[in-house]
């Protein structure tokens, strides 16, 4: 049985101020419902709240993460940001290979490969995104983009680190525009996910969690949960909302 996981992803949103509202009436409203502890939270914030947000966090049942990490172990990078930066705040997860990061800063699947791989080596949990946009899915290419860009990362794990990736399955179309895959639709490509992970290993691939991203929502959020195949989600927008996620939280 799979432990499903509600990671928030605020992209680049939040302030000082901001985040302390928000982390702490999400951490009230987890303590004053003892049945949200059944599933595993997460928010993944922009790099330079993870001091601040490591505070906030502290004895809190929500796990902290990044939503990028450098492919590089340190060194002559401008702008990048290292695993084990990350693990000095105890981030315990990173997003990588995110849409809006193929999409606006052109990471290829090899990049995202090589940052998952290298989360891996530093302990942390990758949450490897994938997804379609609305014209591959027009095209009838969903499942060969999906499955490329999920194949390009297997390749380069180790069989021994399979079940410690988290995969998100995000359709461009879907995310912050309001309109979600249904439940039948999404059910579809993480089967398909999952038929690609047993490949690799069929014992690990049970343990793997899929997460849906894109437009989840208090009120779509527990029938895309109640899938099979669908461990969780990755919320954006209604991250920012205390109490829209902790909904979301509820629901799964
Ligand atoms: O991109 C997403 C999470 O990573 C989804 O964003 P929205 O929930 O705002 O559609």
């Amino acid at each position: 049985m799979r432990r499903k996981l509600v990671a928030g992803n605020w992209k680049m949103n939040g302030s000082l101020a901001a985040n302390t509202l928000l982390l702490t009436e999400i951490k009230s409203g987890l303590n004053s419902n003892p049945d949200s502890a059944i599933c595993d939270v997460a928010v993944c914030v922009p790099a330079p709240y993870f001091a601040q947000c490591q505070g906030l966090l502290n004895g809190a049942a929500i796990a902290l993460g990044a939503q990028d990490v450098s492919s590089h172990e340190a060194g002559a990078y401008t702008g990048e940001v290292s695993t084990s930066m990350l693990q000095e705040f105890d981030c315990r997860y990173v997003i990588v290979g995110h849409s809006e990061r193929r999409a606006y800063f052109a990471e290829s699947n090899e990049l995202i490969a090589q940052k998952t791989v290298r989360a891996l080596q530093a302990g942390l949990t990758p949450i490897v995104c994938v997804g379609e946009t609305l014209a591959q899915r027009e095209a009838g290419q969903i499942d060969s983009v999906v499955a490329e860009q999920l194949n390009v990362v297997l390749a380069a794990i180790a069989v021994s680190d399979l079940a410690k990736i988290v995969v998100a399955y995000e359709p461009v179309w879907a995310i912050g525009t309001g309109k979600t895959a249904t439940p039948a639709m999404a059910q579809e490509v993480h089967a398909m996910l999952r038929k690609q992970l047993q490949v690799k290993n069929a014992e690990a691939a049970a343990q793997v969690r899929i997460l849906y991203g894109g437009s989840m929502k208090p009120d779509n959020a527990q029938e895309l949960l109640a899938m099979s195949d669908i461990d969780g989600g990755l919320i954006g927008g209604a991250a920012l909302k205390s109490a829209d996620f902790l909904a979301i939280i509820q629901a799964a």
